[in-house]
């Protein structure tokens, strides 16, 4: 399970402070894929960040698998699976190698290690080219090699930041399918994209988060009953709307209005 407790994070000091993230609370059940998304700038890599234990919380603790990032932030990462779309690979290193460094790294037994590389490079179709240097790779053998990696440890939680960034659409049904899987292995997942309309048919609840805070948080359907709007994108525009003040929007329609 994944659990935010008031999270909090500010850069800088006074008036020129950016508070990036302003108390976010929030539970992922194991099982459960949570949508965090929000606009350009609304804090969700720097919530991430904290989650995983890379930059410490003004105040506030995330806490996985029952462990305290502030406390113990190397337990942490033991039980997170990061996949991100800046993460690379060592270039030098074959996917066969990456995949044992990164087992080694977390752990992992290395006869286990060896069973589960071969395990996942069938599983993610790395098997024709397990061998060569990731230098060589195109994006999307990277991104499978990136999937593979994030897994070898077998995370209790995984957190997803913009996973299908650069991909084609194979790619990026073969990330979908991977969000799948890792439901139905009952790890707990925070997913953070800017595909909406993918992240609205995988996620199983949301949290918009806005400047820092989380603004609306529940399914699809609760989220359109709070807004009344339909998708996403139309509740990204309300949210970009009310600080801007540039785009005209059509009225939300009141309830019992004629239309
Ligand atoms: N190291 C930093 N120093 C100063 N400000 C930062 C730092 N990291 C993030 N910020 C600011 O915090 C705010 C939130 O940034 P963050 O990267 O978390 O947003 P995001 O939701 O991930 O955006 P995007 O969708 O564009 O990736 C932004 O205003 C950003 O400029």
């Amino acid at each position: 399970m994944i659990e935010l407790r008031d999270l909090q994070r500010s850069f800088g000091h006074g008036p020129a402070a950016v508070h990036a993230v302003r108390g976010l609370s929030l539970r992922v059940e194991p099982g459960e894929v949570y949508g965090l998304m929000g606009p350009n700038g609304a804090g969700k890599t720097t919530a991430l960040r904290m989650v995983l234990g890379l930059l410490k919380p003004t105040s506030g603790d995330a806490v996985i698998d029952g462990v305290s990032v502030t406390e113990n932030p190397n337990e942490v990462k033991r039980r997170i699976g990061l996949v991100s779309a800046s993460a690379g690979l060592y270039p030098w290193l074959t996917p066969r190698e990456t995949l044992r460094f990164f087992a080694d790294l977390y752990g992992v037994p290395s006869d286990v290690a060896e069973a589960r590389a071969l395990d996942l490079a069938e599983r993610f179709g790395l098997t024709a080219f397990l061998d060569r240097r990731c230098a060589g790779l195109s994006t999307g053998q990277t991104q499978r090699v990136n999937l593979a990696r994030a897994v070898m440890h077998r995370p209790p939680a995984m957190l997803l930041d913009e996973p299908t960034r650069g991909l084609d659409v194979v790619g990026t049904q073969r990330v979908f399918e991977f969000v799948r899987h890792l439901r139905d292995e009952r790890r707990a997942v925070i997913l953070c994209t800017h595909r909406l309309a993918e992240a609205e048919r995988f996620c199983d609840r949301f949290g918009l988060l806005h400047r820092g805070t989380l603004r609306h948080e529940g399914t699809l359907a609760e989220l359109q009953s709070a807004t009344g709007r339909e998708t996403l994108t139309e509740m990204f525009v309300d949210l970009l709307a009310e600080d801007e003040g540039f785009l005209e929007r059509p009225a939300k329609p009141q309830a019992g209005a004629p239309t």
